[in-house]
């Protein structure tokens, strides 16, 4: 396929999302599945152009005058792929597939700066107060950074290899060390129509080296800081990304326990703690069968359900759907998750909460909630933990306190995250 015939295909696939109000991921496998001709270049470009699209959804229809579809795939090409309106026009000339050019004139008459500051974030208007309660002054920054593509980050699997060794076996991919976890690996996301890896493919992923993991979800992970025969609960484990990461931090030793209150998300951990050759790990399906690990554990996790809102690059179209009910939603289920897994601590035990959104509402006034019920965790200062463990020279993250850690694409340079640690008093 030539350009014209994937930005048909963009602008086709936008619409569905659109109209159906379904998953970027579905919405493009679908379209894979009902024009089998396309190759794995042109459904990498189509994807590329309808998540970049999808990234800068609000300012780039400010900028046009337009939320077409139509309108939207041109600006991908106009403002992020490098092309001019001349230098497009040569491109589609006689190009057949290609989609009729809408008008261009507000694009080359109006500024950005001129457009309304949420417009100029790409963010929902309704969020900018939370935006500004998180980042201050730098909140646009921040929003900017989150409508930015994503690199794909790995986490070598010391269990089996170690960072350098993985490096080398993924030399073609053009991976290197990320600059802060301490297992991390990254490639860089790429620009225009280039296809990222398919790392799953290769032999040293079959073989448990690295698993993909964003480099914000290994930090949060390291800066839990379990020992080598300790006693751990990952109490919302889903598919086991930080159950992993830990068990390889404790190098086989102590206990790791998995508990998700859903069993089909928890269900793809059995064949990647197999992969992964971990041998400390315990998964529980079933609160009961945990009973007797109350007051007894010495770490643990809640990895809380959240709105997402750190994870706008790789989902964008969430960027758009979330609303003010949502987040309520949230605060109950996290409330709930992470008193209920408070009640495993063991006195002078650790409780770390994580969510993977920039929003106060689901981090540090939910741990002001959370202490208000129960004043005897008391909240640590994960900022000293940071320095030990990443050095001076690492970027920093966002803290309200010194002592709470909001991670971001701005700051860190990794998906946006939160984590708190809390030792229990008594
Ligand atoms: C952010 S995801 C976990 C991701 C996972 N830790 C990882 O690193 O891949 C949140 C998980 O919390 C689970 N969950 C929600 N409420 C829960 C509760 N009350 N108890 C236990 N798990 C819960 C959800 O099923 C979901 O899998």
């Amino acid at each position: 396929m030539r350009l014209g015939g994937r930005m048909a295909a963009a602008i086709e696939v936008l619409a569905d999302i659109e109209a159906r109000k379904r998953p970027v991921a579905d919405a493009l496998k679908d379209w894979g599945l009902a024009h089998r001709f396309a190759g794995s270049g042109d459904r990498a470009a189509i994807g590329n152009i309808v998540y970049d699209a999808l990234r800068m959804r609000l300012s780039h229809a400010w900028l046009m005058d337009d939320e077409s579809e139509t309108a939207l795939v041109y600006a991908v090409l106009l403002r992020q792929w490098g092309f001019t309106p001349e230098t497009l026009e040569v491109e589609l000339a006689d190009d057949k597939f290609a989609p009729a050019a809408p008008d261009l004139s507000a694009l080359q008459s109006r500024q950005l700066s001129q457009a309304p500051a949420h417009v100029q974030g790409d963010i929902p208007e309704w969020l900018v107060s939370s935006f500004e309660a998180c980042f201050a002054e730098e909140w646009l920054k921040e929003a900017q950074a989150m409508a930015g593509r994503p690199t794909l980050d790995l986490r070598a699997n010391t269990l089996k290899a170690n960072r350098e060794k993985v490096i080398k076996a993924l030399e073609r991919s053009n991976a290197g060390a990320t600059r802060i976890a301490r297992q991390g690996i990254r490639i860089p996301a790429g620009d225009g129509a280039s296809r990222l890896p398919n790392v799953t493919a290769e032999l040293s992923f079959q073989k448990g080296w690295f698993e993909v993991q964003d480099e914000g979800s290994q930090i949060v992970a390291d800066l839990v800081l379990p020992k080598e025969g300790q006693q751990v609960l990952d109490y919302c484990a889903g598919g086991g990304g930080k159950t992993l990461a830990l068990s390889a931090s404790m190098n086989n030793k102590g206990q790791v326990h998995a508990y998700d209150a859903d069993r089909k998300r928890l269900a793809p951990i059995i064949e990647r703690l197999r992969r992964a050759g971990t041998r400390n790990v315990q998964v529980h399906d079933n609160i009961k069968d945990m009973d007797s690990l109350k007051e007894k554990l010495d770490i643990v996790l809640v990895d809380a359900p959240c709105t997402g809102t750190g994870t706008w690059r790789r989902r964008p179209d969430t960027k758009w759907r979330i609303t003010p009910r949502n987040i309520e939603e949230r605060l109950d289920q996290q409330q709930d998750a992470m008193t209920s897994a408070s009640a495993y601590v063991r006195p002078g035990g650790t409780l770390v909460y994580v969510t993977c959104s920039v929003l106060p509402e689901e981090n540090d006034r939910q741990i002001a909630r959370f202490l208000e019920r129960n004043p005897h965790f008391e909240v640590q200062s994960a900022l000293a933990d940071w320095k030990t463990l990443f050095g001076d020279n690492a970027p920093q993250p966002h803290s309200a306190n010194d002592k709470t850690l909001t991670l971001t694409p701005a700051s860190t340079d990794t998906d946006g995250f939160f984590f708190c640690k809390m030792k229990r008093m008594a």
